[in-house]
C-alpha cells in the first residue's frame, strides 16, 4: 500500500504490493516509509497504517529490530544486504537498494526481501494438489470438515508461503496464541509437502511428565523400563518419512532441548538403553504461544536450537484481528455441526452481531465450541421472530424505525441492508460463500467486503 491509496476498477500497483508474499520498503532519503505492504507488518509487528507514518529509525528505536540496512544504504549510497531479525523472531535477509539522481543524491530506497538464502528459497516453488490430497486438505482443519479458512489478507499470506515452502524440507516454527489454528496450517504443510503420504507426529511438549520425555521422543530397548520386554520406538523414529510437529515447543525442557538439538543436527536417534543410532528423516515443524526469543534472552530456550527449528517462522494473528476469517469460521462451523449433528440451525441477526464483536480469546477453537454448543442446543437467539418477518414489508419499516438514529445516512443503511440480505442467502446455502456469491450474482470476494462494511457500520 502507498501512502495514496488509488482506487480502480483493475488490479493496481496497490494490489499487487498488498499481496507480496515478501517485505518491502520504499522510503524517500530520510527514511520516511513511502511505501510498504501487509506482509512486513506482520513480520515487524506494527499494523500496515503505522508503518506508513513512521521513518525506519523510529522503528529501530521502537526495538522492532536492531538496525535499520535502509539508513545504511541512504549513507554509503550503496546496495546493501543483510540478515534482519525482528522482534517478532523473523529472520529475514534484505536487500536495500538506493535509488540515485543524476547528481548522484539518494532519491529513493527500496528495501526488500526478494532475495533468499538457500533455506528461504521456498518462494520459488509450488508443489502441485493431486485430488486425493485435497480431499485430505479438506479434512485437515480438523473438526471443520470444510478446509482451512483464509479469507483475510493475513492468513492468504500465510498459505501462499507455505503452498511456495512446502517442497522444501526446512524447519517451520509457527507462533499463535492458543486456538489460532497452528496444528491446522502445521497439517496444511504436511499434505502439501512430498510427505504426505508418511505420517504426522504431534509431541505435545507441555503434555508429557519431563520423567517421560526420553523414553517417549527417542523410545527404548528392551529390558529398559521395568516389565517391558519389547523394544519400543520413539515418536521421531515413528515420524521418519514424514512429520513431526513439536507442539508447545517452549515447554521442552532445557536438558531434553540439548538432545533434541543433536538429534536435529545429526538426523539420527538413539533409543535410551541403545548402542546404535538409527538415520530419521522428517521434517520438523515446531508451534509456540509464547515469545521464544525473549525465552532465549532468559536463559530459558537454548539459543542454538532456536535458531535450528527458526528456519522459516510463521505467525498467526489471534482470531479477534482477522474478522473476515471470523465470517468464514462462523459459516464454517455452522455448515460442518449442521451436517454432523443432521440440524438446519440458522444464525440470527442478533447472534451474528453478537458474534462479530466478541473478543475470541480462545481464538477459532473457542469459536467451535460456541457455535457446537449452539446448533446442538438449538439455540436460535431472542430474535427469532423478527428473523422470520424479512420478507414482510412491516418489518423493515420497524427495523428502520429502531434504527435510524444510528443509520442515518443513505449508505450506512444500504451497508447493512446488503449485508443482512448476504447474511441470509449465505444461511440458505448453508455457508457455503461459493454458492450464495452465485445466487448474488456478484463475486465471492464482494460478500466478504460488504460483510465486513456492515460490521464497521454497526460498529460504530
Ligand atoms: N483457519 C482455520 N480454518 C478452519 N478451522 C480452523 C482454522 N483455524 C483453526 N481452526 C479450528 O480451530 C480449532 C483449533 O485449531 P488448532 O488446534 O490448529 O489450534 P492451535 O493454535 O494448534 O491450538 P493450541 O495452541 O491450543 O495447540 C480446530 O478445531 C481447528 O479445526
Amino acid at each position: 500500500m502507498t501512502r495514496k491509496n488509488k482506487k480502480s476498477g483493475k488490479r493496481t500497483m496497490n494490489d499487487i504490493i498488498e499481496e507480496l508474499p515478501s517485505t518491502l520498503f520504499v522510503t524517500d532519503p530520510h527514511g520516511n516509509i513511502l511505501i510498504s505492504n501487509e506482509f512486513t507488518a506482520l513480520t515487524i509487528g506494527v499494523q500496515l497504517e503505522e508503518l506508513l507514518k513512521a521513518n525506519v529509525q523510529d522503528l529501530v528505536k521502537a526495538g522492532y529490530y536492531p538496525h535499520s540496512i535502509t539508513m545504511e544504504a541512504i549513507q554509503s549510497k550503496q546496495k546493501v544486504s543483510k540478515n534482519v531479525v525482528t522482534s517478532r523472531g523473523f529472520h529475514i535477509f534484505s536487500t536495500a537498494i538506493p535509488i540515485l539522481d543524476k547528481d548522484g543524491e539518494v532519491q529513493l530506497v527500496v528495501t526488500t526481501s526478494n532475495e533468499f538464502k538457500q533455506e528461504h528459497a521456498y518462494y520459488e516453488a509450488n508443489v502441485p494438489v493431486t485430488q486425493q490430497m485435497n480431499k485430505q486438505l479438506g479434512e485437515a482443519a480438523a473438526g471443520s470438515g470444510k478446509g482451512i479458512v483464509a479469507e483475510s489478507l493475513a492468513m492468504k499470506q500465510i498459505i501462499k508461503v507455505c503452498n511456495q515452502m512446502a517442497s522444501y524440507d526446512s524447519k517451520v516454527l509457527i507462533y499463535g496464541e492458543s486456538g489460532t489454528g497452528k496444528e491446522v496450517i502445521a497439517k496444511y504443510i504436511h499434505l502439501k509437502s512430498d510427505k504426505w503420504k508418511g505420517p504426522f507426529i504431534v509431541i505435545n511438549c507441555a503434555a508429557i511428565a519431563p520423567s517421560l520425555f526420553e523414553y517417549e521422543l527417542f523410545g527404548y530397548e528392551k529390558g529398559v523400563m521395568e516389565g517391558q520386554s519389547e523394544v519400543k520406538k520413539g515418536m521421531i523414529e515413528i515420524a521418519n518419512g514424514g512429520v513431526l510437529f513439536l507442539d508447545e515447543i517452549a515447554d521442552l525442557p532445557l536438558e531434553m532441548q540439548a538432545k533434541l538439538l543433536r538429534v536435529l543436527e545429526n538426523n539420527e536417534v538413539r533409543r535410551v538403553g541403545g548402542i546404535v543410532n538409527i538415520p530419521v528423516h522428517c521434517r520438523v515443524i515446531s508451534a509456540t504461544n509464547r515469545d521464544l526469543w525473549s525465552m532465549v534472552k532468559k536463559g530459558l530456550f537454548r539459543e542454538d536450537l532456536y535458531y535450528r527449528i527458526n528456519v522459516i517462522p510463521i505467525h498467526i494473528p489471534p482470531l479477534r484481528n482477522r474478522k473476515l476469517d471470523l465470517v468464514g469460521l462462523i459459516s464454517s462451523f455452522i455448515a460442518s455441526f449442521n451436517q454432523m449433528y443432521g440440524k438446519k440451525y440458522v444464525l440470527g441477526a442478533e447472534e451474528f452481531e453478537k458474534m462479530l464483536s466478541q473478543p475470541w480469546h480462545g481464538n477459532a477453537r473457542e469459536l467451535r465450541n460456541y457455535i457446537e454448543r449452539l446448533v446442538v442446543t438449538e439455540y436460535t437467539g431472542i430474535n427469532q421472530e423478527e428473523e422470520d418477518q424479512v420478507a414482510d414489508w412491516f418489518a423493515i419499516d420497524h427495523f428502520i424505525d429502531k434504527n435510524k438514529h444510528r443509520l442515518s445516512a443513505l449508505k450506512d443503511f444500504t451497508a447493512v441492508a446488503e449485508g443482512r440480505y448476504i447474511v441470509k442467502v449465505l444461511k440458505d446455502c448453508y455457508g457455503n460463500g461459493t454458492e450464495a456469491a452465485k445466487k448474488l450474482s456478484v463475486d465471492r470476494s464482494v460478500i466478504y467486503r460488504k460483510l465486513k462494511k456492515m460490521e464497521e457500520v454497526l460498529r460504530n
